[in-house]
């Protein structure tokens, strides 16, 4: 049902053409086999007649279903896209805690299950031609022997019955095995980025191989087999009850003698034709419960494939109190609860302003809770008790997006997207320049139709990239969570005098992450954090 629904939204227009050029299309089908059965069947039979109108039925099918199977083509071509775009846009727009929290899972999602999709529906054009085509002929069967059809339709009430006995399994095993994907792919993570820990030491990649990445491999195959055996015998159970009964119906014709064993023989011309397009109709039942199977997925990591409605009210300039601090965290708190042993980190209650203009040092020991805080600063993170206020006015849901969009926060570990198309021109062309100058990156990389030329650097010069990209992006509030950790002591130089200056001189507000104790006179403001709470303000 979800899978007729997902086609009827995507496109009630394509829908609708779709479903009348497959209904078309089996009747034009059913012409053509009614000519041909009548043909054989017929001794005295007027050639020219049977050549024209097998010939134009012919042509009528061939034209129909290219026409279905294009419409269908396409509608699944619109449903996979729409389903790329809305998930994409979904991961983007869904609240950072769930993406965080579910970050794993959203790689398989994105390339399994779309897939999954992908290759199901593909199958749909031959599936609606082939069921039309099936109707089709029955319809034609009914007329030419109503006691033989009724046999043949407790066949398929049958096959139906199989079939639906059958699915509910395809769908467990479709499932499960999907599950065992989302921790091989998690394996597979551990694989590709802790490939230098792995090399260095033989016995852990032996183990990783052998108990960590084996196993979940071996169990994602036994149930992808499980799901494929339970798949094929619902798909050939098709002919082979049918063919069962064509048997048994052989047996009772001879026996009871209710129709002539001709009579039978040319009946089952008529049958034979119904096989192949009922057991791709088999087929595609089990592919709808994989299809459900990778929805399912997909909404459990809180995503769903409905549109998507963007909220992002701007904070009403005109209520602005112009001696506001740009940011004030009124009594803010927020906790992150581990398994129930571990006791949770609360942060805060805390109280904070943060005015235009300033340059604050955040500090404290590993753990403490800056990333933290910064993460409720910039909108990431809602605080679960308390407030934040942007310019004198508070902050709600609706207001999120443009709020984040005051900053600029460049993290330990932010990725360097190498495309600049978000950056305006005007920005590239006054700036850029002089950004890679100051940070001595002019002979790695140029910026070159919106992009870097070059992103194989080292970790320290990556991490410099980020920071022109950021300072690019020309924003009012600046986050840096300790930058200059890996830089060399000439660029934590460069960073903490030369570009804290400039963003200084530019009129931004800047909150740097910081444990380099001997820069910190360089801060107009310390936050000292311990525990999750302000241990100190220091001017
Ligand atoms: N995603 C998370 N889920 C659960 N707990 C978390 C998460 N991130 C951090 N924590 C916990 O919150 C506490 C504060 O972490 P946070 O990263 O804010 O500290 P920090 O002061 O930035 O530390 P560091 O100087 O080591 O970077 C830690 O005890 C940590 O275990």
């Amino acid at each position: 049902m979800k899978v007729i629904l997902l086609l009827v939204k995507s496109s009630k227009s394509l829908f609708l053409i779709a479903a009348i050029a497959s209904i078309l299309t089996g009747l034009s089908s059913t012409m053509v086999i009614k000519s041909i059965h009548e043909a054989v069947k017929d001794d005295t039979l007027d050639v020219q007649s049977f050549v024209i109108a097998f010939l134009s039925y012919w042509l009528l099918y061939g034209f129909l279903s290219l026409v279905a199977s294009y419409t269908v083509a396409r509608l699944t071509e619109k449903i996979i896209q729409q389903l790329r775009m809305n998930l994409s846009s979904k991961i983007l727009s869904s609240t950072f805690e769930s993406i965080e929290h579910h970050q794993s899972k959203l790689l398989p999602i994105l390339t399994e299950d779309i897939k999954t999709i992908a290759y199901s529906m593909d199958r749909l054009p031959g599936v609606t031609t082939g069921l039309a085509t099936v109707i089709g002929i029955l319809a034609y069967m009914i007329w030419y022997s109503p006691i033989l059809s009724g046999a043949t339709l407790i066949l398929f009430v049958l096959v139906y019955l199989f079939t639906r006995f059958s699915l509910p399994f395809v769908r467990k095993y479709a499932y499960t095995s999907r599950d065992y994907l989302n921790d091989l792919f998690i394996k597979f993570e551990g694989l590709v980025f802790g490939i230098k820990e792995l090399t260095l030491n033989r016995d852990f990649s032996e183990s990783y191989l052998n108990d960590q990445i084996e196993p979940v491999s071996t169990l994602q195959n036994k149930y992808y087999l499980k799901e494929n055996v339970v798949s094929a015998i619902t798909n050939r159970s098709t002919d082979m009850i049918l063919l069962l009964g064509m048997g048994i119906l052989i047996f009772l014709i001879n026996h009871y003698q209710f129709v002539s064993l001709p009579f039978f023989g040319d009946y089952i011309t008529l049958v034979l034709f119904t096989l192949a397009p009922l057991s791709t109709a088999a087929g595609f039942l089990s592919s709808i419960k994989r299809i459900e199977a990778s929805l399912e997925h997909i909404e459990n990591v809180g995503i769903t494939i409905d549109e998507v409605k963007s909220e992002s009210l701007e904070i009403n300039s005109e209520n602005w109190e112009s001696n506001s601090p740009v940011i004030s965290l009124n009594a803010v708190e927020r906790s992150y609860y581990h398994s129930e042993e571990d006791a949770p980190f609360t942060l805060g209650p805390i109280n904070l302003n943060i005015n235009k203009g300033d340059l604050i040092f955040l500090v404290g020991g590993n753990g403490s809770g800056k990333t933290t805080l910064a993460k409720m600063i910039l909108g990431l993170y809602n605080p679960q008790n308390g407030s934040i206020s942007y310019k004198g006015n508070k902050v709600e849901s609706k207001h999120l997006s443009y709020y984040r969009s005051r900053f600029s926060a460049v993290f330990t570990d932010s990725y360097v997207f190498d495309q600049l198309l978000h950056i305006k021109e005007q920005q590239l062309q006054q700036k850029s320049e002089e950004l890679i100058d100051m940070l001595e990156l002019s002979k790695k990389v140029r910026i070159e139709n919106g992009k870097f030329s070059s992103k194989r650097l080292s970790d320290g010069q990556k991490k410099r990239l980020s920071l022109i990209v950021s300072i690019l992006e020309d924003k009012e509030v600046y986050l840096f969570d300790e930058w200059a950790a890996n830089q060399d002591p000439h660029f934590k130089e460069v960073f903490y005098y030369k570009i804290l200056n400039y963003l200084k001189e530019n009129g931004k507000t800047v909150i740097v992450i910081t444990h380099d104790d001997r820069y910190f006179d360089v801060a107009d403001r310390i936050i000292k954090l311990v525990n999750g709470k302000i241990a100190q303000y220091a001017q």
